[in-house]
């Protein structure tokens, strides 16, 4: 079940730095080991050099030297589901396949269900593969 990286996205929401959008999200992963990785979006008065949850989430996998994400949960107290954007989609690529689950979810709990495949079809990779 994902109740446990539902509550990790919306502890790591409660931290994000979003006193421009007031837009606050959380991402949380669930990498190939079963450990999970938040990370929350960081905004900067320079607004194009704030960043997204999910890459502070993959920079924390990455940092625990893990590089498979075996799902993946964004969190955002929206009035639509919150999904990743679409350069985190290509981000999520880079360690996930076109199978890994990515799940939305907001304070009720979780929101939408879909594939990093079905977000991001035929995504780009160097060599062509998933
Ligand atoms: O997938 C997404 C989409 C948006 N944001 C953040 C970026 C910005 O700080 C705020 C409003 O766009 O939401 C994320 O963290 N993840
Ligand atoms: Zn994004």
């Amino acid at each position: 079940m994902s109740a446990d990286l539902i509550a990790a996205a919306s502890s790591a929401a409660a931290r994000a730095h979003a006193p421009y959008s007031r837009f606050r999200v959380g991402a949380a992963i669930r990498a190939a080991s079963g450990a999970v990785y938040a990370g929350c979006n960081i905004e900067n008065a320079a607004y194009p050099q704030g960043w997204c949850a999910e890459p502070s989430a993959i920079s924390a996998m990455v940092m625990a030297g893990e590089t498979r994400i075996a799902e993946i949960c964004v969190w955002a107290d929206s009035a639509r589901p919150c999904t990743p954007c679409g350069g985190c989609r290509q981000k999520l690529a880079e360690f996930a396949a076109a199978d890994t689950p990515v799940i939305s979810a907001g304070p009720a709990g979780e929101r939408g269900r879909w594939t990093l495949g079905a977000l991001l079809p035929e995504a780009f990779s160097l060599d062509g593969e998933a």
